[in-house]
């Protein structure tokens, strides 16, 4: 997989709702996807390769938290002003936000992927499907209390590998940016630059890489750093999977040994773990290593419980599918079903895929699936938390941030110069997509099957 040099070639887009809008597809390169390391075929650095690392090598560190920073870096280090910025999902802070909020989301070309010839409709496509969407999104954030925890949790989690970080000697300010709603992933970068950040590890707070999180996010990333020539020669590390990392895998053993204790016959229970979809297209089309990445995960969570002497069933289902596409399979809703059918009377809810409680874990697993478990015959139900503050995963992620930062690397060439906008603003050709734009989103409107499709979680 190569790191292909993204144009930088962004203008700035009108926005007439007054709130982010997303760069258009049509502006859009090749993505440079993620290095994978599997356990067959161990990650190599690549060599050449700026604004990535990856901490495979450190995944299988004895103990977390015995990292410092006087036993890994190097001492050009020391004089270096450090920033982490963690990357996240953001989500709508009350019921307003949210057809805004999924605007944003599917404006994104990493989430919804039009063929080339139509990627000009893509702000339209959004509009119609964040309009269609919003009512029953809004009932799942009433349900949780009017709002997505995600800003609070995760500035939560920055503060605490902020102090982990200080507690191993690293002085660092840890930065939040959000890919969909506020604090945006240009604010933070703006931040950074402000602070004269002169060294950044760039952390994702998704333990598996795809291209719909954690590669979306970095193409923003590196859009805006390539286009400044300060942010250019800031020396970067991205950590861009983490889910094969010990302290990850101990912290979420522990996790589910302790749920299961709460089972009156821990040993019946099934362990379910409940990741969210991505459309079977990005695995088999794109290659993204998320399936793959996550399936791993899941025996290496397993390996640990088995090491204790935790010997339960598991098994692993997908769950959020959206609109009128195949996503990957087997699907929560139907295993759980099968599972009642089965006479599986004990459940234990594992989220994997995120590590703050959101939307997903509090009103799709806590409410609709446990209602539709214990409606197809499943009597005990149990949920694991999700990592949120746990001790050891901070610490854990304050290592990875040490063990990452000798490998920064600044994303331009000094000698190749930063790249500027080429393209100038045409507002005919704006106004022209848009009324194309507004014409097809009038007739998606018409066709009751789109409708469903992403009105529903379900098809
Ligand atoms: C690893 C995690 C996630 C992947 C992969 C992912 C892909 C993905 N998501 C959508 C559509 C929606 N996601 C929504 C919310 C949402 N998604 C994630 C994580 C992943 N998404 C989280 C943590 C959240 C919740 C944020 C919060 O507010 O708490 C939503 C909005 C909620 C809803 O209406 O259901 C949508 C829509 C797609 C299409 C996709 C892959 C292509
Ligand atoms: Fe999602």
């Amino acid at each position: 997989m190569e790191a292909t040099a993204l144009s930088s070639g962004l203008r700035p887009l009108p926005n007439p709702n007054g709130y982010r809008l997303s760069r258009s597809c049509s502006q859009r390169k090749s993505l440079p996807l993620a290095r994978f390391h599997s356990k067959e075929t161990p990650f190599k650095k690549p060599q050449g390769l700026s604004f990535k690392t990856n901490v495979f090598e450190q995944a299988h560190h004895p103990v977390a938290g015995d990292l410092s920073y006087d036993d890994t870096t190097r001492s050009s280090v020391a004089e270096d002003k450090i920033g982490v910025l963690l990357l996240n999902l953001g989500g709508p802070e009350t019921l307003n936000d949210v057809q805004p909020f999924l605007y944003n989301l599917f404006a994104d070309p990493d989430i919804i992927r039009l063929p080339r010839p139509f990627q000009f409709l893509q702000g339209a496509i959004a509009k119609f499907i964040s309009v269609v969407r919003a009512p029953k999104s809004k009932e799942g954030y009433a349900a949780i209390g009017g709002g997505s925890p995600l800003r609070k949790i995760t500035d939560e989690q920055a503060d605490a590998i902020r102090l982990a970080l200080q507690a191993k000697n690293v002085s660092a300010d840890v930065y939040v940016g959000m890919r969909y709603w506020f604090p945006f992933t240009e604010e933070a970068v703006q931040q950074i630059k402000k602070d004269k950040i002169t060294r950044l590890v760039v952390l994702p707070l998704y333990p598996q890489y795809s291209i719909s999180t954690t590669g979306s996010s970095v193409r923003v990333l590196q859009d805006l750093f390539r286009k400044d020539p300060y942010l250019a020669r800031v020396p970067v590390a991205i950590i861009e999977s983490w889910y094969q990392r010990r302290g990850y895998v101990n912290s979420m053993a522990d996790l589910i040994q302790k749920e299961l204790q709460t089972f009156s016959d821990p040993k019946e229970v099934m362990v379910f773990f409940s990741a969210h979809g991505v459309p079977v297209s990005y695995v088999e089309n794109s290659g993204d290593p998320y399936q793959k990445q996550m399936e791993e995960c899941i025996d290496l969570i397993m390996e640990e419980l088995k090491s204790r002497g935790v010997q339960n069933n598991h098994i692993l289902a997908y769950q959020s599918r959206v609109g009128p596409v195949q996503w990957l399979k087997p699907y929560t809703d139907e295993v759980l079903v099968d599972l009642g059918k089965n006479g599986v009377k004990s459940l234990l809810a594992v989220p994997v895929s995120f590590v703050s409680e959101h939307i997903e874990t509090l009103e799709e697993i806590d409410m609709e699936y446990r209602e539709l478990a214990l409606e197809s015959g499943i009597e005990n139900w149990g949920r694991v938390p999700a990592l949120g503050l746990t001790p050891s995963f901070i610490t854990d992620l304050a290592d990875a941030v040490i063990e990452s930062l000798p490998s920064a690397e600044a994303m331009v060439n000094p000698s190749a110069g930063v790249s500027e906008d080429s393209e100038s603003s045409d507002a005919f050709g704006y106004i022209m997509k848009m009324f194309f734009g507004s014409v097809l989103a009038f007739l998606l409107l018409l066709s009751p099957k789109m409708f469903h499709a992403f009105r529903n979680h379900l098809i």
